[in-house]
C-alpha cells in the first residue's frame, strides 16, 4: 500500500461544504499517491491514519487551495497578433479584420507553416507561464489548423504536453473556428469535412470534447448544430464560444444537446440562461478577451447568478483575443470587470473550471480527490483575486507530487 504523506499546519480554502470558503483554520491534508485521503482540522486527525504517516511537511502557517483549473485555452499555434492589435487600436474592429482574411486565418496560415518541434516548444513555454500561478488541470483546444492534418498535429501537441509536464491536459476539438482558405465561399462542405475527420481524431485518441465557434463571423446555430450531431454520435461531450459578439442562440442549442460549458456569454439571452440552468451547463467567463477586444457588453453576471448557472473563470488564452497567460489576473479581472466576489472568481477557476471540462474529481480540496493544492505566501484566499502583476505561489503539488518547474 503506497504511504501516507502528512501536510499540516495550513489555512484551507478547500471550497467544500456551505461555510464560506469552505474553511479551516489549522487545517491537516493527508495524501496517498496521486489522491487526497482526509481533510480537516489538526485535532480532529484520526489516530488510525496518523500511524500511516511516513512523510510529513510543515506548512508553516501558509493558505492552500485546491490547484487551479484554466477550463478555456487555445495554447497550441504558431506567430502572435500584434500588427491585429496595432490596427484595432488605429480602430478597425476584431470582426471587419477577420472577414478581410486576418484574424483566425492569420494564425492559421502560422500554424500550418510551423513544425510541430516549434509548436510544442511555445505551447510549453505557454503552459509553464500557466502552471507557475498554480494551474494543475488545463484545457487545449486545436482550431488553428482547420485541416485533419493539421488539427491532428495540433491535438496532438496538446497531449503531449499533458504526457512531458506535471499537469493534467484536457484537449478539445474546435475543428468549426473559422472558415479555412482552400473551402472559401462553401462554408457547409467544411463543416461535413469538419464531421467527417471527427471519428478519426476520436479514435487516434486526441478528443476529449468538441467546441464550435457560433457567431456571425464563425459558423451558423444550423451549422453547429451538425457538429454537435456528429460529437454525439460518437458519445463526444460538447461546448461552445456562444454568444461573444451577438446573440445566435447559440447557448440554447448547445444546452439541448447537455453541453458541458457555453463560453463568452456577453449577448447572452434570459432563454439562453434558463436553458443553460435546465441543462447543467456551466457559464465559461472570459475577462481577458473582454478587457482586450474593449468590449462594453457584460455578460449577464446578475442574472447567471440569480438562476444558479454555474460560472467558471478562464485564460482563454489565444494570440487574437486574450494574449494573457496569467490566471490569477482573471481572477482579479473576474472581480474588476465583471463584479465576481473573489469566492466566485476562486471557485471559477477550481471546482467549476473542473465541472466545465466535466470533471468531478478536482477543484476542491476534499476525500477521494485528486492531489492538486497550492500552497500560496497569502494570508487570505480573497487576496488571490486581489493582487495582480506578481505571483504570490510558493508551491504546487500535482497529483501528489512536488512540482518544480
Ligand atoms: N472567439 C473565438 N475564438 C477565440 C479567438 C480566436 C482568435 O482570435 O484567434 C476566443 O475564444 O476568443
Ligand atoms: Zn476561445
Amino acid at each position: 500500500m503506497t504511504a501516507l504523506t502528512l501536510w499540516r499546519n495550513a489555512k484551507l480554502a478547500t471550497l467544500q461544504g456551505s461555510t464560506p470558503w469552505g474553511w479551516i483554520e489549522d487545517g491537516t491534508l493527508l495524501t496517498q499517491g496521486d489522491r487526497i485521503v482526509w481533510v480537516g482540522e489538526a485535532s480532529a486527525l484520526p489516530a488510525a491514519q496518523a500511524k500511516q504517516v511516513e512523510d510529513e511537511y510543515d506548512l508553516g502557517g501558509a493558505l492552500l487551495t485546491p490547484g487551479l483549473v484554466d477550463c478555456h485555452t487555445h495554447l497550441v499555434y504558431g506567430g502572435q497578433r500584434a500588427a491585429e492589435f496595432e490596427q484595432r487600436l488605429q480602430g478597425a474592429s476584431y470582426e471587419a479584420i477577420a472577414r478581410a482574411g486576418g484574424g483566425i486565418r492569420s494564425t492559421v496560415a502560422a500554424t500550418r507553416a510551423a513544425s510541430d518541434e516549434e509548436l510544442l516548444a511555445s505551447a510549453t513555454r505557454r503552459a509553464h507561464s500557466l502552471m507557475a500561478d498554480g494551474v494543475t488541470t488545463v484545457e487545449i483546444k486545436s482550431g488553428y489548423g482547420l485541416s485533419e492534418w493539421d488539427e491532428a498535429r495540433c491535438l496532438r501537441v496538446a497531449r503531449t504536453l499533458g504526457q512531458t509536464l506535471p499537469l493534467s491536459v484536457r484537449t478539445t476539438y474546435l475543428g468549426a473556428h473559422a472558415l479555412p482558405p482552400e473551402f472559401a465561399g462553401r462554408t457547409d462542405d467544411y463543416v461535413d469535412a469538419v464531421c467527417t475527420w471527427m471519428p478519426a481524431l476520436h479514435a487516434q485518441g486526441l478528443v476529449d470534447a468538441v467546441d464550435a465557434f457560433c457567431e456571425n463571423i464563425g459558423f451558423t446555430p444550423a451549422q453547429t448544430r451538425r457538429v454537435f450531431e456528429a460529437a454525439r454520435a460518437l458519445g463526444l461531450p460538447v461546448k461552445l464560444h456562444a454568444e461573444q459578439l451577438s446573440d445566435q442562440g447559440g447557448a440554447a442549442l448547445a444546452a439541448e444537446f447537455g453541453a458541458l460549458s457555453c463560453d463568452h456569454l456577453e449577448h447572452l439571452s434570459e432563454s439562453g440562461i434558463r436553458a443553460m440552468h435546465t441543462a447543467g451547463t456551466v457559464a465559461v467567463l472570459l475577462p481577458g478577451a473582454y478587457y482586450f477586444l474593449r468590449d462594453t457588453t457584460l455578460p449577464p453576471i446578475d442574472a447567471l447568478r440569480a438562476h444558479g448557472v454555474p460560472m467558471a473563470i478562464a485564460t482563454d488564452h489565444n494570440p487574437g483575443t486574450s494574449p494573457g497567460l496569467s490566471l490569477l489576473l482573471m481572477l482579479n479581472m473576474a472581480c474588476t470587470l465583471f463584479r465576481l466576489t473573489p469566492e466566485e472568481a476562486l471557485r471559477g477557476a477550481t471546482v467549476h473550471g473542473a465541472r466545465a471540462l466535466g470533471l468531478h474529481d478536482r477543484g476542491t480540496l476534499a476525500a477521494g480527490q485528486r492531489a492538486d493544492f497550492c500552497v500560496w505566501d497569502l494570508e487570505h484566499p480573497n487576496e488571490l483575486a486581489y493582487w495582480f502583476g506578481h505571483n504570490p505561489c510558493r508551491r504546487t503539488i500535482a497529483g501528489g507530487l512536488e512540482r518544480t518547474l
